[in-house]
C-alpha cells in the first residue's frame, strides 16, 4: 500500500493541454460555420437575389430547433445518458450534417430559387432554396450548442482541480478565432470563388473537427480507465428536478434575462455589421467583415484579462453593469444617421469587443455563485435555451424589419442598381436590447446585495 497520490493522465501538463487545444478546434470549426455567410449578405442579394427577410430566415434558423423543439434540453440528457464520447461524436456529425444540407442549397442541389413555400408562424414566402438553407442551419445549430456543452463538460473532467477558469478562457478564445476568420476573409473568398464554395470549406473544416474529436476520445478513454469516475460525476448532469429548483431562483433569472438581451446585441451584429458597413460606413464589399471581426479578435485578448481581474478583485456585477454601458454607446453611435465615418465605425467596433469581453468574462463564472454546483450543468442547458430565443428571433426581426422599412432596395441591388438600405429604424432594435441589458445587469446587482451572493467578491481568495 502506497500513500503516494496516484497520478493521471489528466496532471500531465501535456495532455491535459493537448486535450484542449482538440477539443477547442472542433469549436474553432462550429464557430466558424455560424458565421460563414454573415460578412455576405450584400453577394448574396447581387448573386442569388436573396432579400433581407431571406438573410434574416437562414441566420436565425440556428436557434429555431433549439428553441422550438427543445433540444438543448434533448442533448442535455443525451450527454447526461450517454456521456463525452458519444456526445462528442454525435454533435459533430449533426453539425456536418447540417452543414452539408446548407451547402447542397446554396449549390442548388436541394430546393430551387424559383419554387416558394409560405411560412405562416412568421408570414414569410420564401424560395425552398432558402428554406433548405435555413433548414440545415437550424440542423447545424442544434449540433454546435450540443457541441459546445459537451466540450464545457470534457474542459472541467480534465481541469477540475487545476487551471480551469484559464482553460475554459483559452477554449473560448480559440472558438472566437473561428467567429473572426469568415468575418474577416469570407467576403474576399465568396467575391473570389462564390458563396457555396465558402461554405464547402468550412465544411471541411467540421470535418476535420470530428476527426479531431476521434482523436480526443482516444485520450478520454485513457483517462477513464485510470480514473474511476464517470462521466455524470462531475456535477453537472441534466435534471429535470433541478430545472425546478432554478427557475424558482430570481437571480437565475437575471442572468438568463441579461445572457439572452446582451448576446442579442453582439451575435447577430456579426450577420448585420458587415452589412451595415456596406451600406452606412460605405465600406467595399470584399472588406463589409473585417471591422466586425475587430471584435471577436478583441475578446480573444481581453476576456481572459477581465475573467483574472474578476478571479482576484471581484466586482463581478459592476464589470456587467459597465459592459452593458458601453453597448448602449455602441449601439447608439450605429443608430445615429449622421455618424458615416469609418473612423467612427472602427472605434466603435473597438469598444463593442471591450463590452463583449466585460460581460462573458463576469457572467459565466458568476452563475456559479447563484447555482448549487449540483445544478450547474442544468442551470448552463437552461440558460443556453433562453439565449438561443435571441439567436433565432432577433436576426429574424432584424431582417424582417429592414425589408418593411426599405421597400423595393433588395430588387434595386438585384438588378445592379447603386442604393443603400437605410439602417436607422432597424437599429432601434439594438438599441431597446441594449437598455433591457443595462436594467437587467442593475437589477442583478441589487439582487446580489439582497442575497449576498458574492458577485461583487473575488473568486481566489487572497
Ligand atoms: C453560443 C453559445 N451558446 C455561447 O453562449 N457561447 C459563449 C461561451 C459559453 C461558455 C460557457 N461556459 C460565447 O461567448 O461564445
Amino acid at each position: 500500500m502506497t500513500n503516494a497520490i496516484k497520478q493521471t493522465l489528466r496532471d500531465s501538463k501535456k495532455a491535459r493541454w493537448t486535450a484542449l487545444v482538440i477539443l477547442s478546434f472542433t469549436m474553432f470549426a462550429g464557430y466558424m460555420f455560424t458565421e460563414v455567410i454573415s460578412p455576405l449578405k450584400p453577394i448574396m442579394e447581387r448573386t442569388l437575389a436573396m432579400n433581407s427577410s431571406d438573410f434574416g430566415f437562414i441566420t436565425s434558423a440556428y436557434g429555431l430547433f433549439n428553441v422550438f423543439l427543445m433540444m438543448l434540453v434533448i442533448v442535455g440528457i443525451l450527454l447526461d445518458k450517454f456521456g463525452i464520447r458519444f456526445s462528442t461524436i454525435s454533435s459533430a456529425l449533426i453539425m456536418i450534417i447540417g452543414g452539408a444540407i446548407k451547402f447542397a442549397a446554396f449549390k442548388g442541389l436541394i430546393g430551387s430559387p424559383d419554387a416558394t413555400i409560405h411560412i405562416p408562424l412568421v408570414d414569410l414566402d420564401l424560395t425552398t432554396q432558402v428554406f433548405w438553407a435555413g433548414f440545415g442551419f437550424a440542423v447545424f445549430g442544434v449540433g454546435v450548442e450540443y457541441a459546445g456543452i459537451t466540450v464545457s463538460k470534457a474542459v472541467a473532467k480534465w481541469f477540475k482541480g487545476k487551471e480551469i477558469a484559464l482553460a475554459m478562457g483559452m477554449q473560448v478564445a480559440i472558438a472566437r478565432v473561428g467567429s473572426f476568420a469568415p468575418l474577416a476573409f469570407g467576403a474576399k473568398i465568396a467575391n473570389t470563388y462564390d458563396v457555396p464554395t465558402t461554405i464547402l470549406i468550412v465544411v471541411v473544416f467540421l470535418i476535420l473537427g470530428l476527426v479531431g474529436f476521434f482523436y480526443y476520445n482516444i485520450m478520454d478513454r485513457k483517462l477513464d480507465a485510470e480514473i474511476v469516475v464517470e462521466d455524470g460525476a462531475h456535477g453537472d448532469d441534466f435534471k429535470f428536478s433541478d430545472l425546478l429548483v432554478i427557475v424558482g431562483n430570481w437571480g437565475f433569472w437575471l442572468i438568463a434575462l441579461l445572457c439572452v438581451f446582451f448576446y442579442s446585441t453582439v451575435f447577430p451584429f456579426y450577420k448585420y455589421g458587415p452589412d451595415l458597413m456596406v451600406n452606412k460606413f460605405g465600406v467595399s464589399e470584399d472588406w463589409a467583415g473585417f471591422l466586425p471581426s475587430l471584435v471577436p479578435f478583441g475578446t480573444m485578448l481581453l476576456t481572459p484579462i477581465f475573467g483574472s481581474i474578476y478571479d482576484k478583485k471581484g466586482k463581478g456585477a459592476s464589470i456587467m453593469i459597465l459592459g452593458a454601458v458601453l453597448l448602449i454607446i455602441v449601439h447608439g453611435i450605429f443608430y445615429l444617421p449622421f455618424i458615416t465615418s469609418v473612423v467612427a465605425a472602427f472605434f466603435n467596433v473597438i469598444l463593442l469587443g471591450i463590452a463583449f469581453s466585460l460581460v462573458p468574462s463576469a457572467m459565466w463564472p458568476s452563475v456559479p455563485k447563484i447555482i448549487p454546483e449540483r445544478q450547474l450543468g442544468s442551470a448552463y442547458a437552461f440558460i443556453f435555451w433562453v439565449q438561443n430565443f435571441g439567436l433565432w428571433g432577433i436576426p429574424l426581426a432584424v431582417g424582417i424589419v429592414l425589408d418593411k422599412t426599405n421597400p423595393g432596395v433588395a430588387e434595386a441591388k438585384a438588378a445592379g442598381e447603386a442604393i443603400n438600405y437605410d439602417y436607422q429604424t432597424t437599429w432601434t432594435i439594438f438599441v431597446v436590447l441594449t437598455v433591457l441589458a443595462l436594467i437587467t445587469a442593475l437589477l442583478l446587482k441589487l439582487e446580489d446585495k439582497r442575497k449576498g451572493y458574492g458577485l461583487e467578491l473575488p473568486n481566489i481568495k487572497q
